[in-house]
C-alpha cells in the first residue's frame, strides 16, 4: 500500500512501446497517485504516492453544519504527489484516470478556473476563480429543507452533501454566492476540466448519480423538474460514460506530455472496487474516510424507478450499465480520525503535544492486546443517510473496560457492526458471495478493523497489495482502449 509523504518506487518505468497510465484519487483525507504499466505478466504499479490534504475549511455561510475543503490545498497535495514521481516515468504517461470523493460540488468561472505556470519540471496549474469544495459530509441541508425540494425522478434519493441539494441550498439561502460562477462539478471533474482546458465540464454517470436528480436509465438530468423549480441548469455538467475520454491535455503537466488522454472523472468507490473485484461472487469492503460494503448486481439488473429513502442499501452505477448494491456508510475511518483528534485536543489542553500518527499506532497496538470488550459503541457520529437522526452512543460502560485498548476495540467493532447492520452477512451469503476483498487505507493500516471484519463476516477476507481508487482509476484507463 501507499505510504504518506514519499513516492514509493516499485519497479522500472515503462519501456518504449508499453502503455503507462497515471491514476489519481482525490479523496476526502488524502490525494493518492499511482503509475501503472501493462507488462506481459499483467499490470504493475511502478510508483505510488499519498499526501494528506489538510484541506478542511470554515464554512461561514453554513455554520457548524457545513463541511468545506480548500481547493488550493487539495491541488497542493496533488502537485506534491506528482512532483515526487521521477520525470522519466511521467514522460512515458500516455493516459490519465482520475477519481475522487463523490457527491460534493465545487464552482468556478469558465476560462478563469486556474492559472498555469512554469515549474522546474514543466507546467503546473493553481486554482483561480474557484469556490471551496462543499463535500459529501456537509450537513447544511436539514431533513425539512430536503423535504421541501421537488421529488427526483431517479432511483437514488437526495441527501445533504449531494451536489444538487447544495446548489438548491445556495439558491434559497445565499443566491449571491452563485453569481460569480458559471461552471460546477465534483473536485475531480474540476481537475479534468482544468488539465484538458474544457470549455464546459464533463461528468461521468457515476458522479452525476451521486449529485441527485439524475436518471441512470436515460442517462440524463431531471431537467424539467429542476427547471420548474428555478434550479440553475447552466451549472449542470455534460454527462459521459465512465471510461470515456474527456479530452487531451493541451499543455504538458508536471512533465506528462502534451496530448495525453484524460478519462472522464470517476467515483472513488467504483474505482476502489475496480482495483480488486475479479469475480461476480466477490464482495468488496472499502474503508477510507467513509466505508462501503458492496456486491455486484446480476448483469442486466435495472434499479427500481423510485428510491427507498429508508433502505440502507442503494444501487450505484458501475461500468458498462452494471450496478453495485452498496451499503454506503458515512461512518468509516472518519470515526477513528474524530477519536484521534479528540484525544490530541484533550492532550493539548492538558499540556502534552502528541503526533496523531503515533496515536493511531499506540491505539491499534493497545487494542490488539484486548481481544474483546463489554464496552459497546454505536459509532454513527455522522448519522447515516437512511437514518440521519441516529448519532453515536456508548453503552455498557464498566470501570474495568476503559483502557485505550478497550475503547479502540469497541470503536472498531462498532464500525464493522454498523456496516453489518446495513448489509448483513446473511444477505451476502444469499447473494452467493464467496469472499470479501478489502480496500482502502483505513482498513489496510488497521489490524484491529481487519480482525473485526473477519469475526463478523466469516468468509475468506483478502487484502490486496495495490488496491485502492488511484490504482482502479488507472486500470479503467488501461483496459478501455
Ligand atoms: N497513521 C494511521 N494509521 C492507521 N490509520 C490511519 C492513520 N492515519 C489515518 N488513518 C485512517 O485513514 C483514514 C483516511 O484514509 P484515506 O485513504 O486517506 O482516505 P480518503 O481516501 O477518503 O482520502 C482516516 O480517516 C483514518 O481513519
Ligand atoms: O458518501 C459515501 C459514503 O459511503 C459514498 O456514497 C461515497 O462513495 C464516498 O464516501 C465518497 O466518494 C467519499 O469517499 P472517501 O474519500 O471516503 O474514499
Amino acid at each position: 500500500m501507499m505510504a504518506d509523504n514519499q513516492a514509493i518506487g516499485l519497479g522500472p518505468c515503462a519501456t518504449p512501446g508499453t502503455v503507462c497510465v497515471l491514476g489519481i484519487d482525490l479523496g476526502t483525507t488524502s490525494v493518492k497517485a499511482a503509475l501503472v504499466v501493462e507488462t506481459e505478466q499483467g499490470q504493475i504499479v511502478t510508483q505510488s504516492c499519498s499526501r494528506e490534504t489538510q484541506a478542511q475549511s470554515d464554512s461561514p455561510a453554513a455554520g457548524a453544519q457545513g463541511m468545506e475543503q480548500d481547493v488550493q490545498r487539495i491541488i497542493n497535495a496533488l502537485n506534491e504527489c506528482l512532483a515526487a514521481f521521477p520525470q522519466e516515468h511521467l514522460q512515458r504517461v500516455s493516459r490519465i484516470g482520475i477519481s475522487g470523493q463523490m457527491h460534493g460540488v465545487v464552482f468556478w468561472k469558465t476560462n478563469q478556473g486556474c492559472k498555469w505556470a512554469e515549474s522546474g519540471t514543466g507546467h503546473i496549474f493553481q486554482p483561480g476563480e474557484v469556490s471551496h469544495l462543499i463535500t459529501w459530509q456537509d450537513g447544511r441541508c436539514s431533513s425539512s429543507f430536503l423535504s421541501s425540494l421537488p421529488q427526483p425522478q431517479s432511483h437514488l434519493s437526495v441527501a445533504t452533501g449531494f451536489g444538487c441539494a447544495t446548489i438548491y441550498w445556495y439558491l434559497k439561502n445565499s443566491p449571491d454566492f452563485l453569481k460569480p460562477y458559471d461552471a460546477a462539478g465534483t473536485i475531480h471533474d474540476y481537475v479534468v476540466a482544468m488539465v484538458c482546458d474544457l470549455e464546459r465540464p464533463l461528468m461521468s454517470i457515476q458522479n452525476a448519480a451521486s449529485w441527485g436528480y439524475f436518471n441512470c436509465r436515460s442517462k440524463s438530468w431531471n431537467t424539467e423538474i429542476l427547471r420548474e423549480s428555478g434550479f440553475p441548469l447552466d451549472l449542470l455538467p455534460e454527462v459521459g460514460d465512465p471510461g470515456d475520454i474527456a479530452g487531451r491535455m493541451p499543455h504538458d503537466w508536471h512533465g506528462i506530455p502534451k496530448g495525453t488522454e484524460v478519462g472522464v472523472a470517476l467515483g472513488d468507490f467504483q474505482c476502489s472496487v475496480y482495483s480488486c473485484m475479479t469475480e461476480r461472487t466477490d464482495a468488496v469492503l472499502n474503508i477510507s474516510t467513509s466505508a462501503q460494503l458492496t456486491v455486484p448486481m446480476p448483469l442486466g439488473f435495472q434499479p427500481p424507478e423510485t428510491p427507498d429513502s429508508l433502505s440502507a442499501v442503494a444501487y450505484f452505477p458501475y461500468f458498462d450499465g452494471n450496478y453495485l448494491a452498496v451499503a454506503a456508510s458515512l461512518n468509516g475511518g472518519n470515526v477513528l480520525a474524530t477519536f484521534v483528534d479528540m484525544l490530541a485536543r484533550w492532550m493539548a489542553e492538558l499540556g502534552c503535544e502528541v503526533l496523531e500518527s503515533n496515536v493511531y499506532t499506540q491505539m491499534i497496538n493497545a487494542a490488539l492486546t484486548q481481544n474483546d470488550t463489554r464496552l459497546s459503541i454505536c459509532p454513527t457520529v455522522f448519522g447515516e443517510r437512511h437514518m440521519p437522526e441516529q448519532l453515536a452512543s456508548v453503552t455498557s460502560i464498566t470501570a474495568s473496560d476503559l483502557s485505550l485498548g478497550h475503547v479502540t476495540r469497541a470503536l472498531c467493532h462498532g464500525i464493522i457492526q454498523n456496516l453489518h447492520s446495513m448489509l448483513p452477512f446473511q444477505d451476502l451469503k444469499e447473494a452467493g458471495v464467496k469472499r470479501i476483498l478489502g480496500s482502502g487505507s483505513a482498513l489496510s493500516r488497521n489490524e484491529v478493523l481487519k480482525q473485526e471484519v473477519e469475526k463478523m463476516f466469516p468468509l475468506p477476507v483478502i487484502y490486496g497489495k495495490d488496491v485502492d481508487a488511484a490504482v482502479g482509476a488507472a486500470m479503467v484507463m488501461l483496459h478501455r482502449r
